[in-house]
């Protein structure tokens, strides 16, 4: 009963034998737990160090210097997030962790960005080239092993390959960088609420310190612990609904550090074009199992619930 071992250079094999068994775990890991260790990604170590190195000269700058790319500047939900902006447990305390997003940077004049310009629109980019150019990096790397993954799962659910990647061409995909600061008190256990995440996939990279724990069927928190050059990926909510329910969109949280102890992880939220149809999948539904939602904007969905757990758009949660 443990989180599930995915190999990446198995699922892109040309050896149709070794990939079809390697997508069958992976359908089964989609199914009972929505969560697996991904390894042999083409995320290399040296890009894992330049990631743990841009995160630690961005978040040690001062708070006033952070601040100029205040997220609550942005109406398009990027730039830095003090400590206490985001409560994604909605009854219990907000998170203790601060917060850098950056997505694909289209123009104001773009015509995505009139349309849904919550959504949409430019970067509030860190002043430090290295750190952009960082993020850059990984983030197109990162996109093109979420893009194979989600091939490899059409595939495991019977459907064109291409029948999810087909519906990222300006996509809303956002690379995020956490920094976990020590706890204020022993009471502050918070790091990251429990929730699960929004869209279809997440990737999580994280350091070697620990504290995410996801929520187990029977209701017991497991803890994810670190795994050298692994990702850990989950399921979301988008994808859940996509499937009707046959993939699970697993709750999961994170524990505040302990006194003295900083921790950084970057997800990588894989969220496709706002305008994508979320239907059922034609092979999650049956005349046994109807489809169980009302087909959505995948946009719609996302930004309802940035409203619901960002304090700077609370005045919005009434309209979400
Ligand atoms: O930092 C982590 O390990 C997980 C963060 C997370 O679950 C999220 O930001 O959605
Ligand atoms: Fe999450």
């Amino acid at each position: 009963m443990g989180i599930p071992l995915i190999d990446f250079s198995k699922l892109t094999s040309t050896d149709s034998a070794e990939r079809a068994g390697e997508i069958k775990q992976l359908d089964t890991a989609c199914r009972e737990i929505g969560f697996f260790y991904l390894i042999n990604t083409d995320i290399d170590q040296a890009l894992v160090s330049r990631m743990m190195t841009a995160a630690k000269r961005f978040f040690a700058q001062s708070e006033e210097e952070k601040l100029k790319i205040d997220i609550k500047n942005s109406v398009n939900h990027r730039g830095y997030g003090r400590v206490g902006e985001e409560q994604l447990d909605e009854v219990n305390r907000a998170d203790w962790k601060e917060t850098f997003d950056m997505a694909l940077d289209l123009p104001s004049s773009h015509p995505l960005v009139q349309k849904y310009p919550k959504m949409h629109g430019p970067n509030q980019n860190p002043t430090d080239p290295i750190v952009v150019e960082t993020l850059h990096d990984y983030y197109l790397t990162a996109f093109g092993v979420s893009q194979a993954l989600l091939q490899s799962m059409a595939e495991a659910l019977d459907l064109e390959p291409d029948f999810f990647s087909r519906c990222f061409t300006d996509h809303v995909t956002v690379l995020r960088m956490i920094h976990y600061p020590p706890r204020p008190s022993v009471e502050h256990d918070n790091g990251a609420g429990a929730h699960t995440d929004y869209g279809c996939v997440t990737l999580l990279l994280q350091d070697d310190i620990g504290g995410l724990e996801v929520k187990h069927r029977n209701g017991e928190w497991m803890q994810a612990t670190p795994m050298e050059g692994a990702l850990v990926v989950n399921i979301g909510d988008l994808m859940q609904r996509w499937t009707n329910d046959e993939y699970v969109s697993t709750a999961h949280r994170v524990r505040a550090s302990a006194s003295g102890v900083h921790r950084y992880s970057f997800p990588f939220f894989v969220e496709p074009d706002y305008e994508t149809n979320v239907a059922c999948v034609p092979t999650c539904q049956s005349e046994d199992k109807p489809a169980k939602y009302e087909p959505i904007y995948s946009g719609d969905w996302i930004q309802s619930r940035f409203d619901a757990t960002y304090a700077y758009r609370e005045s919005e949660k009434s309209n979400a």
